[in-house]
């Protein structure tokens, strides 16, 4: 099974420290007296340049949880523990970091979709649909790193370039819909890495698209992590496509993290029951020996 899984993932390096350190979260949403619980006390660390994979079941909490990295859960949620930020260039980190909890919004704005960024699964969420892809991405880099004219739209063709989108600058003037779905997600990549984040939150980047669609943007992740040095969250139930990618992994179930450790353990050594479960409704697992689609086409 290693052989095969092999394709995507560097050899494992000496762990840097963490970019971000999620310790002991809890989220509880609904009235304040009596908060549905919804995570209850997770902890992981996002590293630069690994990619660590959230895994489980529908409603198991992932996107709930990375929301609560984002600060973008719904008003009636309460949130406890602690997300910090380990990032020189985010206001006011000292070397005991930045805590996100608690954070006045607007100091959370300029850290989120800077320093933190995030794509998800449906690519149109984070494109307006009447708008050119150069001007999105141009708004973006003016706002937030305050470039004139001409060094935004050649940092958008950079970008564009980056995340191979066909024809860079005659795609500046086009609208989403002229693009297809995993041309949309590069894009929507492309804006997310404009501002040059240290960490990338990645909600089912892949789930909407096919299989050999899938296995480009993999690959695209698995790149930037390695040469931005990005730390990635990957929220995927695609243990598939975990497989293919992820570094580390957790796997989380009723917003608990059951199990966490390195990709080879988890698909090769499995140590929670249900990891074990999860592990066994692969279709391809049958085997975990064998290949998967998005496996076969990422090892090309
Ligand atoms: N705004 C909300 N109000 C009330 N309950 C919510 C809200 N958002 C999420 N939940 C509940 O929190 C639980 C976890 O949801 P979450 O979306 O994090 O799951 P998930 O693991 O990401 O699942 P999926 O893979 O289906 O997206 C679910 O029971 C969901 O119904």
């Amino acid at each position: 099974m290693t052989d095969v899984l092999n394709t995507m993932v560097p050899d494992a390096e000496a762990t840097a420290p963490a970019v971000l350190s999620v310790q002991g979260l809890t989220v509880g949403i609904g009235p304040r007296k009596a908060p549905k619980p919804i995570v209850t006390g997770i902890s992981l660390d996002l590293v630069p340049g690994r990619i660590h994979g959230l895994a489980g079941e529908s409603g198991s909490g992932k996107t709930v949880s990375s929301l609560a990295i984002l600060g973008l859960l719904p008003a009636n949620a309460t949130v406890g523990g602690s997300i910090t930020l380990f990032d020189a260039d985010s206001n006011g980190a000292g070397p005991g970091g930045t805590e996100l909890i608690g954070m006045r919004r607007r100091a959370l704005n300029r850290i989120r979709g800077r320093r933190i960024a995030m794509i998800f699964q449906d690519p149109s969420s984070s494109l307006h649909p009447q708008l050119t892809v150069g001007s999105q991405l141009t708004d973006h880099v003016r706002t937030h790193l305050k470039l004139g004219r001409e060094a935004a739209r050649d940092r958008a063709i950079e970008l564009l370039t980056r995340v191979r989108v066909p024809n860079p600058v005659e795609a500046l003037g086009r609208y989403p819909h002229q693009f297809s779905g995993g041309q949309r997600q590069r894009i929507a990549i492309a804006i997310a890495l404009a501002c040059d984040p240290v960490v990338l939150l990645a909600d089912e980047p892949t789930t909407a698209l096919d299989v050999t669609v899938q296995a480009g943007i993999l690959h695209l992740l698995r790149d930037l992590a390695d040469e931005r040095q990005l730390a990635v969250l990957l929220v995927t139930h695609d243990l598939g496509v975990m497989s293919a990618i992820a570094d580390e992994v957790s796997v989380m179930r009723h917003g608990v993290i059951v199990e966490t450790g390195p990709r080879e353990q988890i698909f090769g050594a499995p140590q929670h029951a249900y990891t074990r479960e999860l592990l066994e409704s692969l279709p391809s697992a049958q085997g975990a020996d064998t290949p998967s689609a998005i496996q076969k086409e990422a090892g090309r």
